[in-house]
């Protein structure tokens, strides 16, 4: 329920602590009242629709994308794509969360246009290879948080690979890319350690590069390894030939991309905050359509939950159930590859009966917010005892207090915000329409896994299911 209109807001994004312009509305967490009994339907991966719809724009042929993901980010992709020339048309489905999608590749991509990227790493990383193939100037902007996300390491690597590229010399948003139809390609050096999204960004188009590309990052550590073998399963999934011809390098053959019609999974990563709240709360919450074998880094949750005391079952049937007692145990966790989770991992850690470090994170100072930062002083702000650690973040017991929590136009920041509401009375999130970037359906989830129809979504609304445990909705989800 949204309660009041009146938080000093950092909309910018602006660093934890630094004042920033605007108001914004508070949510009112809801405590859960009593144990958990609920099944969740979560809409596709961000990751993979975006994916997806690329290698669709980039295929030799239509394809269509079932259940794919539709929220801010997803439809900044589907704009960029669509500007770029590519025709994706919106098929009635009888899926619970939205539109298929038909994708037809456009016979040449137009330039001579702009390109807006929110605040989705995956535009401003995946989209200025796709146009670098474009006839004309493709004009890249965002946010203004997204003006602070890195993006030198690529810019400079599609330099290298032929493109012509304007910037304001920052390394980041705004810059334009001056297409020539056509890229050279080959053998690039980049240091990715910053964001995996670089490699990714480039070998998603590369089929279509003259000589395909051959990517060897130079950095330290690689983070969010698991999207980038996304991205190369999906690249083989469409015919093309890739490689890794060492650990941190990776080749891309020029060669055709098969157009596909698929399936989109459910979003796994956005399942976290959802199975987490069974062991805040107590009791159970399932996950059905839970894919058997998947590269999307929130089927770690399998291994990560328990290490916090939580159990867990993956059904023949592809329903995760995730259950706990109440009892949320400290954890010594590294998880270089599982950045994207850390916040809600986080958010238990703060909930936690013993001390936890989670480290190998440091690359989420380079997310939607710096979230190292970030999620410090929102737990500090609560009375919690957290510190920042070079690559990660330490918390140890202490009770915690109401209080607003701070989402910094962070999704991730606003989900976790909302799991301490389950356990502690009288938390606010600041700006939960930031929930918008991937699950715009959050709100309705939450209430409805709470048993709560207050703010829920009608029963038998998208997105919506009754806490029974075992009934499941409409396109057999
Ligand atoms: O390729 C992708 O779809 C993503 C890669 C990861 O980025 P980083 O490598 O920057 O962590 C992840 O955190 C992000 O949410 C999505
Ligand atoms: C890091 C994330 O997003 P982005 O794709 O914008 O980098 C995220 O969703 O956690």
């Amino acid at each position: 329920m949204l309660i009041a209109k009146m938080n000093p807001q950092d909309d910018d994004g602006a660093r934890a602590g630094e004042a920033g312009p605007g108001d914004a509305e508070l949510w009112a967490a809801p405590t859960a009242g009593s144990a958990l009994r609920a099944t969740v339907p979560l809409p596709g991966s961000k990751s993979l629709t975006g994916r997806e719809l690329i290698l669709s724009a980039l295929a030799d042929g239509p394809g269509t994308l079932r259940r794919p993901l539709h929220s801010r980010d997803s439809a900044l992709m589907v704009d960029a794509l669509r500007a770029l020339g590519t025709g994706i048309e919106e098929i009635p489905s009888e899926g619970a969360f939205g539109a298929d999608l038909r994708v037809s590749p456009a016979s040449e991509l137009t330039g001579s246009t702009s390109i807006g990227c929110g605040l989705a790493g995956t535009v401003m990383r995946f989209i200025p290879p796709v146009a670098a193939l474009a006839l004309g100037p493709v004009a890249f902007d965002g946010d203004p948080y997204a003006r602070k996300r890195p993006m030198r390491a690529i810019l400079e690597a599609l330099r290298a690979l032929g493109a012509d590229i304007a910037d304001e010399g920052r390394g980041a948003l705004p810059f334009t890319v001056h297409g020539s139809g056509s890229l050279r390609g080959g053998r690039v050096e980049l240091d990715a350690s910053l964001s995996s999204q670089f490699v990714s960004g480039l070998l998603l188009s590369a089929p279509r590069f003259d000589e395909g590309v051959h990517v060897v990052h130079t950095g330290e550590r690689v983070p969010s390894l698991p999207h980038i073998e996304m991205t190369v399963e999906a690249l083989r999934a469409r015919g093309v030939d890739v490689s890794s011809p060492a650990p941190h390098e990776w080749r891309v053959e020029p060669g055709p991309i098969a157009a596909r019609d698929l399936t989109i999974e459910p979003d796994l990563s956005n399942a976290a905050p959802f199975l987490a709240a069974a062991l805040v709360a107590g009791g159970s919450v399932s996950v059905p359509n839970w894919p058997d074998a998947t590269t999307q880094v929130g089927d770690q949750l399998r291994r990560l939950l328990p290490e916090f005391g939580a159990q867990v079952r993956l059904s023949d049937d592809g329903v995760l159930s995730v259950s706990g007692d109440g009892a949320v145990r400290g954890v010594q966790l590294h998880v270089p590859e599982a950045g994207e989770l850390a916040p809600t991992l986080v958010g238990l850690a703060a909930l936690a009966d013993g001390p936890s470090e989670i480290t190998g994170i440091g690359h989420i100072r380079h997310h939607e917010t710096d979230r190292i930062a970030a999620l410090v002083a929102e737990i500090r702000g609560l009375g919690g005892d957290a510190v920042e650690l070079e690559d990660g973040i330490a918390v140890r017991p202490a009770p915690l207090h109401a209080g607003v929590w701070k989402s910094y136009a962070d999704h991730r920041m606003a989900t976790t915000g909302a799991l301490l509401g389950l356990r502690v009375a009288g938390v606010e999130v600041e700006d939960i329409a930031s929930t918008s970037k991937t699950l715009p359906q959050f709100s309705e989830l939450w209430h409805g896994m709470l048993g709560d129809e207050s703010d829920a979504a009608e029963p038998g609304a998208a997105g919506w299911l009754p806490t029974t445990g075992t009934t499941f909705g409409p396109d057999g989800l």
